[in-house]
């Protein structure tokens, strides 16, 4: 088995059953663009605005449903906005005085707290706000609602609560924090909030992100900002002219820091804030001080006497404590990380640290010279160092040493030329009368049993043997999903067996009388459809799983069932098997059998697939009823038909393309083993390939040489298209390789473009926006720059020029821009997605 993909996207995959969209949405509404629901709500809005507004204010309807679809059908807002636009123009009083400002009111809020400290009692429940509302915001109504008992009232009450100011008049409602009532307002009623005045505290915001400076917002400190460093510079004075006199500029921070240390140790038990230390404290500071030195930072000695240049911003307070340099001399490896040199102890430079809690009862270890000397680690790299050096010539630079080690590490990789037999591939291919080939890709909704009836095919073809089934049965019950054994037997990563969901495409061979076939079982959760698409642009036909138990069938209709099946059309199969699983949950009820058939019949051939390509199966992966044997339920003597087994083998492979230029899309870059450092593998899309070949690795248009081919995992001397094969390469770097990248042949290489035109099928409104465009496991950056014609479905005529949008399920002819060139030809299909769903998929024209 060709080893699995290491780009498997590791999702979070939790999800749910009904984490779908619905594709219906689209059609629930009418030509106005509105919903029944929304017709209801702006029926029912328009009532209440108008109960709201009364007579004083003159609107139509037409009027309030406009305002009311504006605000997504907001009575409030809208109440507000007519009243502001259509209501009588409102006189102010001239003796009312001007509603306080926002400052005004925070400083002096601030101001109250500070003077009565922080205790005053929470505001009665029967006291009317004593702030008003500067502004109709949706802040205001709701919390005008909190106060009213009657909730159907909510426009009266919400404008009593509101106190309309000239500037308050604006068309749009206000943002948010124009709300100018106090946290303790808006929760007057909880009942911890009547706290004891002694027990309250108080909440300081410390922002999460540094103030907007260089990085954007203004450098300027804020008005509050500048109230609070005057306050503090205030009181900074104050202290200053009761402290004892320092002698030099740094004793008003040592105070600080002191003052702060007492707090933290709780020394000043008085708590009455008073700045003037009594003679004990003041021993105790000089003591303190002997031992911790509270310098400025020593990187910005300067900065100690200069005034700054904008007032200190109070929140970026933080004590720093410089200590005298502590440590020893750093260890060669930090030297070598930081670039620090390996000077003495005394020539390093001192050592600046924050400390949020100054280590204030801590005796101060360099009193006892603990890391005065060099530590044992760096004693011994000394002596070998000293090992090391050359005797008697002169010592290497450390650049000298690196380089010399490299050079001695700097071995020719001696690449063994691969010999070509310049076989004629497509004679040998006729001569071998080698079975034929089919890959087909297995999709369907997640849990619809994908992996398990694949799992038993293998099984019941003796592909996979009891023992390894019992083995992972086994291992599969200790973990308590023993139903998933037999899926166990295609999803082999730890992640998909601990989770229970595909991730990536597992790969497996089997093969019946007339056909060899390689199954590509896709992953069914949505949040790995890039690697699905991976897979069915690697496939000649696809098995589509259909859960028939109740209710999945149908969230799977909503959900992946429906995508997959026009994924895989759009990339080019036109033969679909259609395997209704899990008939056993339903009883093998033919009624239920016929009722997905009829339902997905219609749609399918919407999307495009041919009547006669399309088979129905109903079948049971984890009995194995219907599988590779005819069901033995008597309640399934209704159904005569072919097992999945023989659907399979009735599916005619997809026309191989061998006498065309080489072209193979990597679908996996790997180390291949201590022979082969890299090896690549994926679908030979056309013409053919033996050992010893140039090829050229596209975009990066780097050359190797094919070393050995595997086919199915046994080495071959040739592979041809239609074949998922391993390339073990040589003289090519693994980073010119990629997932998604095109090998080809050096003589016809394919074109890199940027820009391309492309017939799309849109399954989504399709506008000029940027999208992800996949073509195979390639995933690029791209741009429908213009849509340039809506087309015939069937005729390809050109229906309307310029549309401005490409409805569901139309088609159209668009041209698309990539951020950077990929090698693309015509003839390519290509998937375009957008924020994680499916918009549209093309054939690429030019
Ligand atoms: N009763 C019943 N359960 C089944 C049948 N087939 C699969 N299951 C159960 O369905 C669950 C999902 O099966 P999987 O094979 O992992 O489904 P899947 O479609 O491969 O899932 P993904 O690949 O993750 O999308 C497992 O618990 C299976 O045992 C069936 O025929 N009958």
């Amino acid at each position: 088995m060709p080893p699995r993909s290491g780009h498997q996207r590791a999702k979070n995959i939790a999800y749910e059953e009904d984490d779908v969209y619905s594709d219906n949405e689209y059609y629930e509404e009418d030509g106005d663009g509105m919903t029944d629901e929304d017709r209801e709500q702006l029926r029912q809005g328009t009532i209440m605005v108008k109960e709201a507004l009364g007579s004083s204010v003159s609107v139509s309807d037409s009027q309030i449903q406009e305002a009311l679809w504006h605000y997504y059908f907001d009575v409030g807002k809208s109440v507000t906005y007519l009243k502001n636009k259509h209501g009588p123009a409102k006189t102010i009083p001239a003796s009312k005085p001007k509603a306080p400002s926002r400052f005004d009111q925070a400083a002096s809020s601030a101001a109250l707290l500070q003077t009565k400290g922080q205790g005053e009692p929470p505001i009665s429940p029967n006291r009317e706000p004593d702030i008003a509302c500067i502004a109709p915001s949706p802040r205001c109504i709701s919390n005008s609602n909190v106060r009213s008992a009657d909730k159907s009232a909510t426009m009266t009450t919400a404008s009593k609560g509101c106190v309309e100011t000239p500037d308050s008049v604006f068309p749009f409602p206000a943002p948010l924090d124009h709300l100018s009532i106090l946290p303790r307002d808006f929760f007057w009623d909880t009942p911890w909030g009547n706290v004891e005045s002694c027990r309250l505290g108080v909440i300081r915001e410390i922002p999460v992100l540094p103030r907007g400076r260089l990085l954007g917002g203004s450098s300027r400190p804020s008005k509050l900002a500048a109230l609070a460093a005057a306050r503090k510079k205030k009181q900074e004075e104050a202290n200053r002219e009761t402290a004892v006199p320092q002698p030099n500029a740094s004793a008003s921070e040592a105070d600080q820091a002191v003052a702060l240390l007492d707090k933290l140790n709780f020394k000043n038990k008085a708590g009455n804030g008073s700045s003037t230390p009594t003679p004990s404290e003041e021993r105790g500071r000089n003591e303190r001080l002997g031992r911790l030195q509270f310098l400025k930072r020593q990187s910005s000695p300067e900065k100690v006497n200069t005034p700054p240049e904008e007032p200190p911003e109070p929140e970026e307070e933080v004590l720093t404590v410089q200590v005298p340099n502590i440590r020893t001399t750093p260890s060669m490896f930090a030297s070598t990380i930081c670039g620090i040199g390996r000077l003495p102890a005394a020539e390093q430079p001192s050592v600046i640290s924050s400390f949020p809690v100054p280590f204030s009862g801590m005796e101060d270890p360099t009193s006892r010279g603990l890391f005065a000397g060099p530590s044992p680690d760096d004693i011994v790299l000394r002596a070998q160092a000293k090992g090391n050096k050359p005797k008697g010539g002169q010592q290497k630079t450390p650049k000298e040493q690196k380089l010399a080690q490299s050079m001695e590490t700097l071995a020719v990789e001696e690449t063994p030329s691969v010999k070509s037999k310049n076989l004629n591939v497509a004679e040998e291919f006729e001569k071998s009368g080698m079975k034929r080939m089919a890959n087909f890709v297995v999709v369907g909704h997640v849990d619809h049993g994908k992996s398990t009836l694949m799992g038993r095919l293998l099984y019941d073809l003796k592909v996979v043997d009891q023992r390894s089934i019992d083995k992972l049965r086994k291992e599969a019950e200790t973990i308590g999903k023993s139903s998933f054994a037999l899926a166990w037997v295609m999803d082999q990563t730890s992640e998909e067996r601990n989770r229970g969901v595909t991730v990536d495409i597992a790969t497996n061979y089997f093969e019946t009388e007339k056909t060899r076939f390689t199954i590509l079982d896709a992953p069914g959760h949505k949040d790995f459809i890039p690697n699905m698409i991976a897979g069915a642009s690697q496939a000649d036909f696809a098995v589509l799983v259909i859960d028939a138990s109740t209710n999945s069938f149908e969230s799977g209709l909503r959900g992946q069932t429906k995508e997959h099946a026009l994924l895989v059309r759009s990339l080019g199969v036109q033969r679909l098997v259609v395997a209704v699983n899990k008939m056993d949950t339903v009883s093998w009820s033919q009624e239920r059998f016929e009722e997905i058939k009829q339902q997905m019949s219609a749609f399918l051939t919407t999307a495009n697939f041919a009547k006669k390509s399309i088979t129905f199966v109903p079948c049971a992966g984890l009995t194995g009823d219907n599988v590779t044997h005819k069901v033995e339920d008597s309640n399934a003597r209704w159904y005569t038909g072919e097992t999945l087994v023989e659907a399979l083998d009735a599916s005619e492979p997809g026309k191989r393309h061998i006498e065309k230029p080489f072209r193979l899309t990597i679908s996996d870059v790997f180390r291949g083993g201590i022979t082969n450092p890299i090896s690549i593998s994926g679908r030979i899309d056309s013409g053919s390939v033996q050992v010893g070949d140039p090829i050229l690795a596209l975009p990066a248009n780097e050359k190797a040489v094919v070393k050995v081919i595997e086919v199915e995992n046994a080495p071959v001397d040739w592979a041809v298209a239609g074949q998922i094969a391993t390339l073990h390469l040589a003289d090519i770097d693994p980073v010119h390789l990629r997932t998604g990248d095109i090998m080809c042949d050096p003589k016809d290489p394919v074109k890199l473009t940027k820009s391309f035109t492309c017939k799309i099928l849109a399954f989504e409104h399709v506008l000029p926006a940027t999208m992800d465009v996949f073509r195979g496991r390639l995933q690029a950056e791209g741009k429908i720059s213009k849509l340039v014609a809506l087309l015939d479905k069937t005729s390809g005529e050109i229906v309307k020029n310029k549309p401005r949008v490409v409805k569901p399920g139309e088609v159209a002819r668009v041209v698309v821009d990539l951020e950077k060139e990929l090698p693309l030809e015509i003839g390519i299909r290509v998937v375009f997605r957008e924020g994680g769903n499916t918009v549209a998929a093309g054939l690429l024209e030019g």
